[in-house]
């Protein structure tokens, strides 16, 4: 397996790409500037050099962002990628390829290698997500809604105790308010006829995968499954599934008996998952950090995600 240290340069809302060159494997699509490590390197000082070869800049801040294998025909590679927040130098490709600055948004569509396809989601999704703690009733969320509505944290609303009728007007309320998207668990709901799919995303828990179809819904705003083992995080990738919640990183009080996989496991899970992954289990926003050094983007929880105590 190739190991490759990627930058993500990163600039406001724009991250900087760079076009492949010809006679190099995907020659004219884009990619992040990178390359593999030499022999000895670790992957920082890789991350240093390939910047310096390549784009001429001095790295000064670098964070994990997540860690990504995929299978080439050929070849396979590991894409350790890194934030990259500050810098010296005007970066300039370097070896006469073009670069250019793309918005976070247009990544999509901006030819980037099939590999990349992950990180992009990574750079697209919140860097946290919020669960609603099961005994919270549709008011909960409304006295909070403003709130709601100018965070960067995805919510998903569990909300067990709720009819399907009051968990419909619940979301609706909530997006009339101005909360950007949410993640809901009901697909009784016929949620494209009240005009909701578009900010809406499908979050699933791994046994519901058996019932779910062969495909994952085309829903705007993708599918997320939770999958504590190797071959449920398949079955959710082969679903068609864009994102994963993978624990259990810590005990929890939600799961007290349930022993955590622990963070070397979900490192296991997150590189085998070839999804981004949020790291879940008795985590809190401050745990961003050591998850991503875990392989994971970001993270979500119940406790520890919601301004009062839940
Ligand atoms: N740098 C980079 N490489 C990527 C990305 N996505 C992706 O699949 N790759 C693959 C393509 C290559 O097989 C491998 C990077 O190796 P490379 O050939 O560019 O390595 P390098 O920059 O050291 O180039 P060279 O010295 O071997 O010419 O990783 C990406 O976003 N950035
Ligand atoms: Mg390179």
């Amino acid at each position: 397996m190739l190991h490759i240290a990627v930058g993500v340069l990163r600039r406001g809302s724009e991250v900087l790409i760079s076009q492949r060159l010809a006679g190099k494997p995907g020659a004219g699509q884009w990619e992040f500037p990178g390359g593999k490590l030499e022999p000895g390197e670790t992957v920082t000082q890789a991350l240093r050099r390939e910047l310096a070869e390549e784009l001429g800049v001095e790295v000064l801040d670098h964070q994990p962002l997540m860690r990504l294998v995929h299978q080439y025909p050929d070849r396979t590679v590991l894409l350790d990628t890194w934030l990259v927040n500050r810098w010296k130098q005007e970066p300039s490709g370097r070896e006469g390829q073009a670069t250019r600055w793309c918005p976070v948004e247009a990544l999509s569509t901006a030819g980037l290698l099939a590999a990349d396809q992950p990180l992009v989601a990574a750079l697209q999704w919140p860097a946290c997500y919020a669960f609603t703690p099961d005994h919270w009733s549709a008011n909960d969320l409304l006295s909070i809604r403003q709130q709601l509505a100018t965070s960067a944290v995805l919510t998903r609303l569990r909300l067990p105790r709720l009819s399907d009728t009051a968990y419909r007007d619940l979301v609706l309320r909530l997006l009339d308010s101005g909360v950007q998207r949410l993640a809901v668990d009901r697909t009784e709901i016929d949620w494209a006829a009240a005009a909701a799919a578009e900010r809406l995303i499908l979050h699933l828990p791994g046994h519901a995968l058996e019932s779910a179809g062969s495909q994952a819904p085309a829903w705007a705003g993708g599918c997320v499954v939770s999958c504590h083992d190797q071959k449920t995080s398949q079955q959710a990738a082969q679903w068609g599934a864009q994102t994963l919640v993978i624990g259990s990183a810590r005990r929890t009080a939600t799961h007290p008996d349930r022993l955590p996989a622990g963070w070397s496991e979900l490192r296991r899970l997150a590189d085998g998952a070839g999804l981004p992954c949020y790291a879940i289990g008795g985590l809190t926003p401050r745990d961003l950090s050591v998850a991503r050094r875990a392989g994971c983007f970001a993270v979500a929880g119940i406790r520890g995600f919601w301004p009062r105590s839940a």
